[in-house]
This record gives structure tokens, C-alpha cells and sequence, in this order.
């Protein structure tokens, strides 16, 4: 599945802009591009990409600090970095994990939804949408590796994986708390949410706005695993394993086989599911408390 118009028009911009696969990561010298070494990582500004080509796999590692909300610019990165995976046939599998200590990610980048217009809004819209559709569809075996917070947006994008490793700290909860924000989860996260735990229990998530510290978030099967902090990459690179084993074809026809309804509803309703986020975020009332919110949020520290 190719990037959509208007992410791809951002795609280009960045890339233009030189902002992807540069070295040297972390301080660390690598070879150069192309050097077909097997070993080399590349990053783009907000996501760093471990790659294990012997294994098929790579690690995603989610860098855009302080808390990896899901800004525009972020979103693109990460799916240009997605796509030049699932181009290449050396990988099968990617782990996704955070490089911010503590959070995995905070969710929607509520900066791009307060003050903006509404062509911003509905371009910010297409982007999630985007995000969504692309790891919900994609090819590979996706493991998120939550090593943090995993609020609202971040839980979005935990949900479209096959697997959800947590770390067992208590300060590490999951789930959708949109209801507590004012806002109503769009239907299409709300299938992938009731696709995962069920009907019951997704009601009583959506509607209180739970999240789930990590043994409730186990008993509620909105992770399928809990293991100490330690031993979380260690636990998802076993898990890939386990998925690797079996062939590519089979289990990707038939994880499109599972999805395709749910994503299909989004793709037929996508243009109306923009326009009723925009509608919906430009209204007095929910500027109004997000603002609130986000003035909260920067408060906390002062
Ligand atoms: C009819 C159709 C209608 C459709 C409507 C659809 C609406 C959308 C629906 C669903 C999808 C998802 C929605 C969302 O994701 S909304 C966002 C929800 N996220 C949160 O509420 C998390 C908020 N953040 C926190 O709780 C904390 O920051 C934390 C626990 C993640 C981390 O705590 P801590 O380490 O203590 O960091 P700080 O709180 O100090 O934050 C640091 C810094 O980052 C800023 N910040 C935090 N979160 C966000 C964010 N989500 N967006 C933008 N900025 C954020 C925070 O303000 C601090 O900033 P600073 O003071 O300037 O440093």
C-alpha cells in the first residue's frame, strides 16, 4: 500500500529537506550507504531503524522526544522508514519500541489539533488515518515492544500490531482514555479495539476511558504479554521468532483475511471520516478543553 497524496506530498518535502537515513546514529560512524554490510542502521530525525537482516528483522525505535506524540512530521518519518522495510524482502518482522525513556508514545500531538484550521486538521486527520491503515495492512509481523506510557494515540498504534509485549511497571498503562479527554474515538479504533479484547470489555473501556496498568491490561487481553522491564526486547525478538517460523504467504493471507472487513470500512468512508474530525476538533467546546488540557499538561512541571 503506497503513502497517501497528502502524506506522500509531506514525504517528499522531508526528504527533500534531507531529513532521512543519515549517519552517523547514536555518534556512531557506519559505512556508507548501499554498504551492504548487514549490519548498518539508519534513522530518519524522529525514528531510529535497527536492522537484523540474518534475521529478518528490524527493531523501530520511536524517537521523537519529549513523549512521541504523533505530530505530522513524526508520522511521516515513521512511515517512510515502515515502507523502506516493507520494500526491502531482506525483512519480515519489526519491533516496535520507544527510545524515550518511560513513554511509548503520548498519542495524538495535541498541538496539531488546537488553534490549527481546518485544512490543517483534516490533513493531520488523513495522516493518522494513513498510519493506521499502513501498520494495520502491513505485510510483516509487528511486535510492539511497550516500554512506557501507552496512552490514547500511542495505544493506537500498539493495537495494529500482532503481538503486544508490556513491561511490568506500574506506571506503564495502555488503553484508550479519549472519553476522559472529551473526544470520541474514531470507529475504526473502536473495531480494532473490540477485535482485540471484545465486545463487553471495549464498552467499558471506551466509555470509562481506561487505562490498564499491566496485570489488568493482561487480564483484559489488550497485551498479550507482561514481562519485566529486562527482559522486554529480549521477550519480543522470541515471540518474532515463533511468528517467522511460519511462511510469509500463509500468514499474511490470512492476517489480511482477519482485517480486511475493519479496515475496509475505514477505506470506503475515509473522505466522511475526515470531515467529521474536522467538524468535530474545530468545535468552541473542544478547543476549549483541550486547551485546557495541553495548558494542564505544561503546567505540570511549574
Ligand atoms: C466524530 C468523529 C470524531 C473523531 C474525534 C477523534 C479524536 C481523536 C481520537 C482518538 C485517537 C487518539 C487521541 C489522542 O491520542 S489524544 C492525546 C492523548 N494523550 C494524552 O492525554 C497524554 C498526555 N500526556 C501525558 O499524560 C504525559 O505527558 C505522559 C504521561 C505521556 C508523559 O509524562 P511526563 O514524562 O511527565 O511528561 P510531561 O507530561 O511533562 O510532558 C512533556 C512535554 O510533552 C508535552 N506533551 C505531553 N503529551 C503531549 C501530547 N499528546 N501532545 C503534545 N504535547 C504533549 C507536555 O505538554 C510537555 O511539554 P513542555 O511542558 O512544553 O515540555
Amino acid at each position: 500500500m503506497a503513502l497517501a497524496g497528502g502524506v506522500r506530498v509531506r514525504a517528499r518535502a522531508l526528504l527533500r529537506a534531507g531529513a532521512q537515513f543519515r549517519g552517523p546514529v547514536l555518534g556512531r560512524p557506519e559505512p556508507a550507504a548501499g554498504g551492504g554490510d548487514g549490519t548498518r542502521r539508519f534513522a530518519n530525525l524522529r525514528v531510529l531503524v535497527e536492522p537484523d537482516p540474518a534475521a529478518g528483522v528490524a527493531v523501530m525505535k520511536l524517537k521523537s522526544p519529549p513523549v512521541n506524540s504523533l505530530s505530522l512530521e513524526f508520522m511521516t518519518e515513521f512511515l517512510i522508514s515502515l515502507e523502506k522495510l516493507e520494500n526491502d524482502k531482506a525483512f519480515r518482522g519489526v519491533v516496535i519500541t520507544s527510545d524515550c525513556p518511560g513513554v511509548f508514545s503520548a498519542g495524538l500531538d495535541l498541538t496539531e489539533l488546537c488553534g490549527q484550521n481546518p485544512a490543517h486538521y483534516a490533513e493531520y486527520w488523513k495522516a493518522v488515518q494513513e498510519l493506521w491503515l499502513r501498520l494495520f495492512l502491513s505485510n510483516m509481523v509487528l511486535v510492539a515492544a511497550i516500554n512506557g506510557v501507552c496512552p490514547a494515540g500511542g495505544c493506537l498504534m500498539a493495537l495494529t500490531c500482532d503481538v503486544r509485549v508490556l513491561a511490568d511497571n506500574p506506571k506503564f498503562v495502555i488503553g484508550l482514555k479519549e472519553t476522559q479527554l472529551g473526544i470520541v474515538v474514531p470507529f475504526w479504533l473502536k473495531d480494532n479495539l473490540v477485535n482485540t479484547i471484545g465486545h463487553r470489555a471495549s464498552e467499558h473501556a471506551l466509555q470509562l476511558g481506561l487505562l490498564f496498568p499491566p496485570a489488568e491490561a493482561l487480564q483484559v487481553g489488550i497485551v498479550d504479554q507482561v514481562v519485566p522491564e529486562d527482559q522486554l526486547q529480549s521477550t519480543a525478538l522470541s515471540v518474532m521468532a515463533r511468528w517467522m517460523a511460519i511462511p510469509d504467504h500463509a500468514r499474511h493471507l490470512t492476517k489480511a483475511m482477519m482485517r480486511k472487513a475493519t479496515a475496509d470500512s475505514l477505506i470506503k468512508h475515509r473522505d466522511a471520516d475526515i470531515q467529521n474530525f474536522v467538524n468535530f476538533i474545530s468545535r468552541d467546546s473542544i478547543q476549549k478543553t483541550l486547551q485546557v488540557y495541553l495548558q494542564k499538561l505544561k503546567q505540570k512541571k511549574g
